[in-house]
Parts: C-alpha cells; sequence; structure tokens
C-alpha cells in the first residue's frame, strides 16, 4: 500500500531540473517530523515548509499496488512531445518508495526523479538523486546526481559536504516554514544574502532558489 498525500502536474521549482515540467507525487509522512505543529520545535528537522500529512490533497490517496500508482500519475502528464518526468518527494519518499514502483514507473514511461532527506537507503533504479541533508541526521546515501543544502542550518553547514560525491552542490536559501506560500518572506530574503555570499566565496556550490514560490506555482 502506497500512501499519497497529493500528487500535481507543475515546473520543476529548484536545483539543476529546475524549469523542466514534472508530475509531483508527494508521499505521506516523514522520518524527521511528525508534521504536527505541536511537534516541530522537538523534531529533527524544524523548517519543514510541508504539509504530508495523510492522504486528503489533490489526487492524494491509498494505492494497493505499484501500478495502480503508476497509471494514477500517468494520468497527471499530458499528451504531449517530452519525455514524461515523475519526481517522488513527501514527506519522505524512501519511507514507501521500492523497486517495484520504480519498475511501474519506468513502464509507465517515466523518467525518475527522487527528493530524499538523505536518511535512508534508496532503491535501485532511480534516474535523478537529489540528497537535501538535515541538521544532525546522519545521511547514509553515499551519492547523489545533486546536494541540495537548505542554508543556513547550524547543525549542517557546507563544509560537511563538500567532499561528498555529487555531481552538483546546491545552496537553498531556507524559507519562512510558517508562510510556504510567501515567496519571498523577509527570512528567506535575509537568508538568500547569505546564501549569495557563501556561494561567491565558495564557488563549488551555486544557489538555487525556490522558482515555483516566486512565480506562485504549486
Ligand atoms: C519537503 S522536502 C521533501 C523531501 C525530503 N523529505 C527532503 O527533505 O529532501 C522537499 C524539499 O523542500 C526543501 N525544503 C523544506 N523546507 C524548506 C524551507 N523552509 N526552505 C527551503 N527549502 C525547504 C527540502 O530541503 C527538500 O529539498
Ligand atoms: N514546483 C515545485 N518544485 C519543487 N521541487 C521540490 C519540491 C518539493 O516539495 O519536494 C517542489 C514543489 O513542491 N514544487
Ligand atoms: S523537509 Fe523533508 S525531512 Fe524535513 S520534515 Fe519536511 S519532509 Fe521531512
Ligand atoms: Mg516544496
Amino acid at each position: 500500500m502506497y500512501r499519497v498525500k497529493e500528487a500535481f502536474y507543475t515546473l520543476q521549482g529548484e536545483g539543476a531540473q529546475a524549469g523542466r515540467a514534472a508530475v509531483f507525487c508527494r508521499f505521506s509522512k516523514c522520518n524527521l517530523w511528525t508534521g504536527r505543529e505541536k511537534d516541530r520545535a522537538g523534531a529533527v528537522c524544524n523548517f519543514c515548509d510541508t504539509d504530508f500529512v495523510g492522504t486528503d490533497g489533490q489526487n492524494g490517496g491509498k494505492f494497493e499496488t505499484a501500478e495502480a500508482l503508476a497509471e494514477h500519475l500517468r494520468g497527471l502528464w499530458p499528451q504531449a512531445p517530452g519525455r514524461p518526468y515523475v519526481v517522488c518527494t513527501g514527506g519522505e519518499p524512501l519511507l514507501q518508495l521500492d523497486e517495484a514502483l520504480i519498475e511501474a514507473l519506468h513502464r509507465a514511461g517515466f523518467e525518475v526523479g527522487v527528493e530524499t532527506n538523505g536518511t535512508l537507503p534508496a532503491p535501485a533504479g532511480i534516474d535523478w538523486l537529489c540528497v537535501s541533508p538535515k541538521a544532525d541526521a546522519p545521511v547514509v546515501l553515499a551519492e547523489c546526481d545533486e546536494l541540495k543544502l537548505v542554508y543556513p542550518q547550524p547543525l549542517a553547514l557546507p563544509e560537511r559536504f563538500q567532499d561528498f560525491r555529487a555531481r552538483h552542490y546546491f545552496l537553498s536559501p531556507m524559507a519562512s516554514p510558517t508562510a510556504p506560500d510567501a515567496g519571498v518572506d523577509a527570512i528567506k530574503q535575509s537568508n538568500t544574502r547569505k546564501a549569495t555570499d557563501y556561494c561567491l566565496a565558495h564557488p563549488q556550490w551555486r544557489l538555487t532558489l525556490q522558482m515555483h514560490k516566486i512565480i506562485g506555482i504549486d
């Protein structure tokens, strides 16, 4: 059984694939926060901008089989040229994403991207892996396509990850979790300045912005 909070067709807003059309599959649940506000302050990850509790969002639900979920997601892709791309996110997608689902997504024609906090092992077959470390949570994945570090995090500073095996190194300014729809909230503006200064001083790192919030899409 796969539990999905919501699924939607949009443009990837972050990282090296920013601007690319994608079906987002947001899985329910995370291993670093319950998703309840009363637990936020005590959570390992305390700045999350996302509601991943339950299965009640748009196109969300419970899916008995990998095939059923893959077909559901395929139905959100338009009939038009271009390679279908799905981004598995959450919540923490690696709590649920298994090889059976990756195979079903491939059979449905999708290239498979994943957004993960890096604390859980990944099944084989992922086409694009984005790891976004959180605080002092141990990262068990050894490599990725892009490391996308939310900045600044006192317990997860870029120096700790400069030798992590990745094709791309991004800093993403931390946005206010309580104003998740505000593309340019004050906290994010000052964090954007800090991330900019860090990238200028450490050119291994590139700046990425949450483009979807700036342009006002999902
Ligand atoms: C909601 S998470 C879900 C996937 C996975 N649990 C993870 O943390 O990577 C999706 C992306 O949003 C980023 N994110 C979450 N809260 C954020 C915030 N307040 N500001 C900027 N990025 C944030 C995460 O770092 C991650 O790259
Ligand atoms: N447009 C858009 N791009 C995204 N990239 C990563 C997201 C996520 O929440 O995982 C996200 C999201 O929620 N929307
Ligand atoms: S950002 Fe990712 S790891 Fe952190 S609480 Fe949200 S879903 Fe979990
Ligand atoms: Mg998001």
